[in-house]
């Protein structure tokens, strides 16, 4: 596929990705096929796939080293494959650099910026090499640094310095924006403003890629994960059906006021185990579980003390999917 000459010129050939309503498909914004990158004789990206909806909010999740970064730069054109294919809106970054800068942006892990440069200063430095730049003062505003202008990069603290790459990242009005690490070093109201900056990028339309090492903002931000170890994909889903895979969608727990049928309870639709411990009654099961749970304990005239109901998390599904595998070691 030869690489469009424009950046809103997208070629048919484009693939589409499954759309959450089902029937209708979305274009994809970034198509990645049999990515490979090797330093030296390690393999740190092995044959990654991955095509990802205009507009989506897409995580990539994986322990240190598994080549999250590394496949980000290369969407972005910072590096070049050995080998596979990447589109960005069509484009390909790694021979139309030039083009892919006006539609993609990249807060990278490490900030490039000088020690010296003051906050104005990138300011102003970054918005001159967009043709149509966001108001950086409002951006600055935004993002909490309208205060800091005239201090020097390697005076801000790591929050900062974050927040300052991110608003950068923004400025260009990118229309897929990658986020490596959005909100480490954040404090929690911090990382509060920049998760509801990356819902008013997707309200806007702006495909975002989402690098990060948690759970919390994977499970909160993305429509779809991919859970990379080793440089492969190891499973690429919904949070919800990430969680559902790992077969842990909700726990309750009660203590029951009156000796209960468990065995009732163990055939309800749902319902996977039914466990007693220390007096207090657990049933894990589908996320729909807890209503007919609820209902045969009525019916049994059992009242649920302290009951509780867990839905289930990210934490297991993808510990599930990257913990160390015995036969890789051997
Ligand atoms: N320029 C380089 N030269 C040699 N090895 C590199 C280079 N860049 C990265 N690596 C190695 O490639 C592997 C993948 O690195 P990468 O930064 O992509 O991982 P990551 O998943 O983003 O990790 P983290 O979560 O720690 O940021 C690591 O083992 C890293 O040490």
């Amino acid at each position: 596929m030869s690489p469009s000459t424009s950046p809103s010129t997208t070629p048919s050939t484009t693939p589409s990705t499954p759309d959450d309503a089902g029937g209708t498909t979305r274009r994809a914004a970034v198509s990645v096929r049999g990515l490979c990158k090797a330093y030296g004789e390690k393999v740190v990206v092995d044959d990654v796939s991955l095509d990802i909806a205009e507009g989506e909010v897409f995580g990539i999740l994986g322990p240190n080293g598994s080549g999250k970064t590394t496949t980000v730069e290369m969407i972005a054109g910072v590096r070049v494959g050995d080998a596979g294919t990447v589109r960005v809106l069509g484009l390909d970054p790694w021979t139309d650099r030039h083009q892919v800068t006006k539609v993609l942006s990249i807060q990278l892990q490490e900030s490039r910026l000088q020690a010296k440069i003051t906050v104005q200063e990138a300011f102003e430095l970054f918005s001159a090499l967009y043709d149509d730049p966001l108001p950086w003062r409002e951006t600055a505003e935004r993002l909490g640094l309208g205060e800091h202008l005239a201090r020097r990069f390697g005076q801000l603290s790591g929050g900062q310095q974050q927040r300052l790459s991110i608003a950068l990242a923004l400025l260009a009005r990118p229309r897929v924006t990658i986020l490596d690490e959005l909100s480490t070093g954040l404090d929690p109201r911090a990382r509060r403003d920049v998760w509801q900056i990356v819902r008013d990028l997707r309200a806007a339309g702006v495909t975002v890629l989402l690098v990060t090492h948690s759970m919390e903002e994977a499970q909160e931000l993305c429509d779809r994960i991919a859970i990379i170890d080793r440089g492969r994909v190891r499973a690429l889903d919904t949070p919800e059906g990430l969680i559902r895979a790992a077969g842990e969608a909700t726990v309750m727990s009660f203590v029951p006021s009156a000796p209960t049928d468990l065995e009732e309870l163990r055939l309800l639709p749902g319902v996977v185990s039914v466990e007693v411990a220390e007096g207090q009654v657990l049933v894990s099961g589908g996320e729909d579980v807890a209503v007919p749970v609820l209902a045969a304990l009525a019916a049994q005239d059992v009242l649920p003390r302290r009951l509780q109901v867990r839905t289930g998390s990210l934490d297991t599904a993808y510990l599930d999917l990257t913990a160390p595998r015995l036969e890789e070691h051997a």
